[in-house]
């Protein structure tokens, strides 16, 4: 198969992407979610004219020039407002919070008066509406305050309790099956002898799925054999799973297993090596049976991590809804030092910012670019990428970058 480009590769795999079902979740449970459903508000917010200051609330008219005095009748405080009316000549004590009593159109805050008994003297003039926060001036009953496919962050949860909404309807979790494969993995921790590797990239690759808003399960390490990797194929096609990760396995060595193992256990693949360094192995395609989506990523940590960042995050956003670009989302940057002409594969080089300059970053490669460099990987700020067959380019020149998660 030739090697396709990144984003034909992407808008593939995302062109099969129909948004799971939904659920229902309490907003305690709701962090990070994706609306399925939008959100109204169930009442208005402020429910009532109410005082943005501790204060006195009064007649505007009866304080237009000062100093003048009222007579204190009451007072309203948040929770507890004040039943009566304010007339002519009174004022009533008012904490911030607290409704606005009836008659009243202005407060003075209290570092603006004196106060002798139930007299209380104003040493600002007053004017309407002053430090008033109006009934429905944050939003109103009825309305939108969420839209579906909005991925709910911290601020956005107390919108909603705002709302006096306490439930809402969300995609359900994208439920991610991970495999790894090869005879040389080991679990970390466990003392690896020399001829071993530990099973790293499985760590990176479910904590990019995690964040992106997957379950995760771990079905374990495979061992190097047609027979084990095809049982462990079918018992995750037939694990309810949405998304099937592979790791490893996935280039042309006498010991790489999974593009047959896959397509004997059903799976049609849509792609196989694509124009991506690192991660030219990569493949992607759907059980005819279960529908489940399989991506096989290569064993490599590094190019594990660039492909399940290109292709599983963006899968897994899609599968909630949210809404993803066909390609990846590059930001401007300036190169710190030169670069070569690139092939025909698109590069993403491990970077650090070293400065900014005129507002964008400026980045440098690291020295060593060696897929298999878990140390660089955690080094590197972003991914300095390189257009298929881009020309030499020499420090200063404008570059392309992306973000890796902070
Ligand atoms: N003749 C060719 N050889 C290779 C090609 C090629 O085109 N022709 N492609 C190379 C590229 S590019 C990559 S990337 C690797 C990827 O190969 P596989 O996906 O088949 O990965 P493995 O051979 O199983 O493993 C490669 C390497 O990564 C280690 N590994 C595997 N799984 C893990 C894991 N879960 N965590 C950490 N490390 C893992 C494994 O031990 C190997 O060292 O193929 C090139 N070869
Ligand atoms: O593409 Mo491989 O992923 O270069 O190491």
């Amino acid at each position: 198969m030739a090697l396709i480009p990144v984003e034909e590769a992407l808008a593939l795999l995302l062109s099969t992407a129909a948004p799971l079902g939904s659920e229902t979740v309490l907003l305690e449970q709701a962090d990070g979610r994706v609306l399925a459903a939008p959100v109204i508000a169930r009442r208005t917010t402020p429910g009532a004219d109410v005082s943005a200051m501790d204060g006195y609330a009064l007649r505007a008219l009866d304080a237009s020039s000062v100093p003048a005095t009222l007579e204190l009748i009451g007072e309203s405080a948040a929770g507890r407002p004040y039943a009566g009316r304010v007339a002519p000549g009174t004022t009533v004590r008012i904490f911030t919070g607290a409704v606005l009593p009836e008659g009243a159109d202005s407060i003075i805050i209290q570092e603006d008066t004196r106060r002798e008994g139930n007299a209380i003297t104003l040493t600002e003039a007053a004017t309407p509406g002053r430090h008033i926060r109006r009934a429905g001036g944050d939003f109103a009953a009825g309305e939108v305050l969420l839209a579906p496919g909005h991925r709910l962050r911290a601020r956005d949860l107390a919108l909603v309790a705002a709302g006096d909404v306490d439930t809402v309807s969300v995609a359900r979790r994208p439920r991610v099956a991970m495999l790894s494969t090869g005879d040389e993995l080991v679990r970390p921790g466990t003392g690896a002898a020399a001829h071993q590797v530990i099973v790293s990239n499985l760590y990176s690759v479910a904590a990019l799925a995690r964040a992106a808003g997957a379950e995760v399960t771990d079905l374990g390490i495979l061992p190097d054999t047609m027979e084990a990797t095809q049982a462990g194929v079918r018992a995750a096609l037939d694990g309810g799973f949405d998304v099937l990760v592979t790791t490893g396995g996935a280039s042309v060595g006498d010991h790489d297993l999974i593009a047959p193992a896959l397509t004997a256990q059903g799976v049609d693949l849509a792609v196989h090596r694509i124009a991506l360094r690192p991660g030219k192995p990569l493949m992607f395609g759907r059980s005819a049976a279960t529908r489940t989506q399989v991506l096989g990523l290569p064993g490599n940590p590094v190019s594990a991590h660039v492909c399940a960042l290109l292709f599983l995050v963006p899968l897994i956003k899609a599968l909630q809804g949210l809404e993803v670009p066909a390609h990846p989302e590059l930001e401007p940057a300036r190169l710190a030092g030169d670069v070569k002409a690139n092939e025909q594969r698109m590069d993403f080089q491990r970077a650090e910012i070293v400065g900014h300059a005129e507002g964008v970053p400026l980045v440098r490669a690291l020295p060593v670019q060696d897929s298999s460099m878990l140390r660089n990987l955690a080094r590197a700020d972003v991914l300095l990428v390189r257009r298929p067959h881009a020309p030499a380019a020499a420090a200063g020149e404008m570059c392309e970058i992306l973000r890796l998660e902070d």
